[in-house]
């Protein structure tokens, strides 16, 4: 069973949201305090995500806001680069900065990151930098929930998502949460149920599902998150349980397991990007759902045994290889 997109558009995929700089330990296997090298990429979820599906293949754009600066400059080259169209990430004149993302990799299991979002370019996006004209040449918008995060950055993701709708783009919202960049858990409920009931499919973890549905972590159920949201907009659930894999939920009533791929895991940061990347590629590309989560997955393998989350998103080739030696065994 597949889900299906509108096929004349000039753009598989447009992201909004935030395109930053990760700098990710250069040294293992020790906390940050005594890490004195970091190597760095461009990070943001939403950028990752787009780096990914232009790298599997997929034709890309991104609308965001990103520094005038030297960061600024990186970021949009290596997109450009990338092979994503860069023509609405907008270049801010406030003296915004670019979002940091430090990571830390004590050990392979145990790894954090720690964000500088403090007046970050990204969330001063306006809505009118958001362009119908743009976002009616694509079959999908990806919304990150951080773009909610703050106003002008919310109310151009909302402006996004109903443009989507009128032109019948469809939405895919990763809930996407970084606790940095909210007031409080309550204002992230609001946001998130507002814009995951008007998404065609919503991605995330089961602990960013009981944020959105303004439950503890570790208090939610899948059925009851299945049972809620199907009684909105949303076709498809996708709910990631870390090395458990995840499920996906049909409106039509199916259930299906994902399971992740043994690694050699270099860090756990990545594995989100990566997974909703190929997910999204393999679904766009009109593949069923069960071959979607396996190349979710196996994309996630791949980046969790690399170095970065961006610079190390898999080929088509490369996933299919890892989904066939685990099929062989
Ligand atoms: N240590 C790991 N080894 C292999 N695959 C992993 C690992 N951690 C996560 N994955 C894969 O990545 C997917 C997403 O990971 P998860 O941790 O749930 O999301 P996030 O990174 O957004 O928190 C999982 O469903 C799984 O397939
Ligand atoms: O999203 C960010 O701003 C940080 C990312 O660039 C960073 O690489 C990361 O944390 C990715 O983790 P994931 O959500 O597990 O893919």
């Amino acid at each position: 069973m597949g889900f299906k997109f509108n096929n004349d558009r000039i753009y598989d995929i447009i992201a909004i949201g935030r395109a930053c700089i990760d700098l990710n330990a250069a040294e293992y296997n020790r906390p940050m305090e005594e890490t004195m090298t970091f190597s760095k990429y461009v990070g943001g979820s939403p950028a990752n995500i787009a780096i990914g599906c232009s790298k599997l293949g997929l034709k890309v754009g991104f609308i965001g806001k990103i520094p005038d600066d030297q960061h600024g400059n990186f970021i949009k080259k290596y997109m450009a680069d990338a092979g994503i169209n860069t023509s609405n990430m907008v270049i801010d004149k406030e003296g915004h900065k670019a979002g940091l993302t430090f990571t830390e990799i004590k050990s392979p299991e145990e790894c954090s990151i720690l964000m500088y979002r403090e007046k970050a370019a990204d969330l001063y996006l306006n809505p009118s930098e958001v362009h119908e004209e743009y976002i009616k040449q694509a079959k999908v918008l990806l919304v990150s929930g951080t773009a909610l995060a703050q106003s002008p950055s919310r109310e151009a993701a909302i402006k996004a998502v109903g443009l989507a709708r009128k032109n019948d783009v469809k939405v895919i919202f990763e809930l996407d949460y970084r606790p940095y960049t909210w007031k409080s858990k309550e204002e992230t409920a609001v946001y998130y149920s507002l814009i995951a009931e008007q998404a065609d499919i919503v991605i995330g973890t089961r602990d960013e599902y009981d944020t959105m549905e303004n439950l503890e972590e570790g208090m939610g159920e899948n059925q009851k998150s299945v049972n809620f949201l199907f009684k909105h907009r949303p076709g498809l659930l996708v709910i990631k349980h870390g090395v458990e894999g995840s499920y996906a939920y049909t409106r039509a009533g199916d259930v299906f397991r994902g399971h992740a791929y043994k690694s050699r895991v270099l860090k756990t940061f990545g594995a989100g990007d990566s997974y909703a990347s190929a997910l999204l590629y393999a679904l766009i590309r009109g593949k069923d759902i069960e071959t979607a989560l396996k190349f979710g997955s196996a994309s996630a393998a791949i980046v969790v045994s690399k170095h970065s989350s961006s610079e190390a998103m898999p080929t088509v080739d490369e996933i299919e290889q890892l989904i066939s030696e685990n099929e062989k065994k």
